[in-house]
């Protein structure tokens, strides 16, 4: 055979295996509406969202996986199969911190799919509103950088918060000095927001370090504001650069190869157990010795795992703390349950955020 009819031969396989491909898509979206019309019929129309059963469904994929694609790749693809199926039971809108561009919008796509209506907002409470008021039904938000540490707003608004946390995501974040200069070394000027220009800093000092840094709202501000000036240059995205048609000069110049920011996924419903699972709370206990200790000892008692600890003020008195927790498990797992009773026996204050499936990688 010429390898001319090789090609063809392959290509003729890959059509064929297009085709039962887009057949048994479409038989698993008639399956997803069949589970609308159930979910209809129980009285459960405003919910059709279910964040543990996606998890599931994506863990099984993963681990019947026998390659070549790589989990990560295989993960993505089902996301999107299932964000279709869900847009076509009723699509959801998920607010996030805009504009379009952010790594917030790249975390969101990366938790819900395409198949979402997203609406860009201007602010962490903005997000948060739009959510309470039932403008849209989600909400995505930084939470934490591996690099820099807490968003505090984003905790902050918690404590007079009704909504919970239904998931998270955790994204690589790399940052790209972008700039319409030819020369990079003529810019004067680096926008970014607060975040980006502190987990550049050491970058920042050795390649630039005359130039002035201006924080701004977000990343993809930073590059519509360098996208108006020749002199100026942003840290943002590829997808920010492309946007405001920026060439990316230096690829990657965050200071922390490792750097990846987490963020959570708001909402009124409360996911139930997946099997893997955190649990978020917030406590707060009178000032006294050994009070935190104290506080946190039924989580050594049971064997629990705390994976974050963050204290911030309380803005009730001074010099008085809240402490937003993480620990693993679901508040419904019986130790988790028994745990958080007893914590709250001794606390003035414990709310649980949410329990919600641990991101997916
Ligand atoms: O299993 C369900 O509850 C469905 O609605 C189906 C499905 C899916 O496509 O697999 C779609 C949306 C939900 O968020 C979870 C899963």
């Amino acid at each position: 055979m010429s390898d001319d009819d090789a090609l063809q031969s392959v290509r003729a396989r890959i059509d064929e295996i297009d085709e039962q491909l887009l057949r048994l898509i479409n038989e698993r979206a008639e399956a997803a509406r069949e589970v609308a019309r159930i979910k209809r019929e129980a009285g459960d129309a405003g919910d059709f969202y279910r964040p543990a059963r996606e998890v599931e469904v994506l863990r099984r994929m993963r681990e019947a996986n026998a390659g070549p694609l790589p989990d990560a790749d295989v993960t993505r693809l089902f996301r999107e199969i299932m964000s279709a199926c869900l847009a076509l039971q009723r699509p959801l809108t998920v607010a996030f911190l805009g504009p379009e561009g952010t790594f917030t919008q790249e975390a969101a796509i990366k938790h819900f799919g395409h198949g979402v209506k997203s609406l860009p907002l201007d602010g962490i409470d903005a997000v948060f509103r739009e959510v309470e008021s039932g403008s849209a039904e989600y909400g995505v938000v930084p939470v934490e950088n591996s690099t820099e540490g807490v968003v505090s707003h984003t905790l902050d608004r918690f404590l007079n918060s009704s909504l919970h946390i239904v998931g998270e995501v955790e994204l690589p974040v790399r940052h790209n000095l972008a700039t319409l200069a030819e020369d990079p070394s003529t810019v004067q000027r680096v926008y970014s927001h607060q975040q980006g220009l502190a987990q550049c800093r050491v970058w920042l000092d050795t390649n630039l370090p005359r130039a002035e840094r201006i924080a701004v709202s977000s990343t993809a501000e930073a590059a519509r504001l360098a996208a108006e000036d020749p002199t100026a240059a942003a840290l943002a995205s590829d997808a920010a650069a492309e946007r405001y048609g920026l060439g990316v000069r230096y690829p990657s110049v965050q200071d922390g190869a490792a750097n990846t920011t987490r963020f959570l996924v708001l909402g009124e419903q409360s996911p139930p157990p997946s099997g893997e699972d955190k649990t978020s709370i917030v406590v707060a206990r009178e000032n006294r010795p050994g009070g935190l200790a104290g506080l946190l000892a039924p989580l050594a008692r049971y064997g629990l795992n705390m994976t974050r600890l963050e204290s911030r003020p309380s803005r009730q008195g001074m010099w008085e703390y809240v402490f937003f927790i993480d620990i693993l498990g679901h508040a419904e797992d019986p130790t988790l349950k028994r745990a958080l009773g007893e914590m709250q026996q001794l606390a003035s204050l414990l709310k649980i955020l949410g329990s919600y499936p641990r991101a997916a990688h």
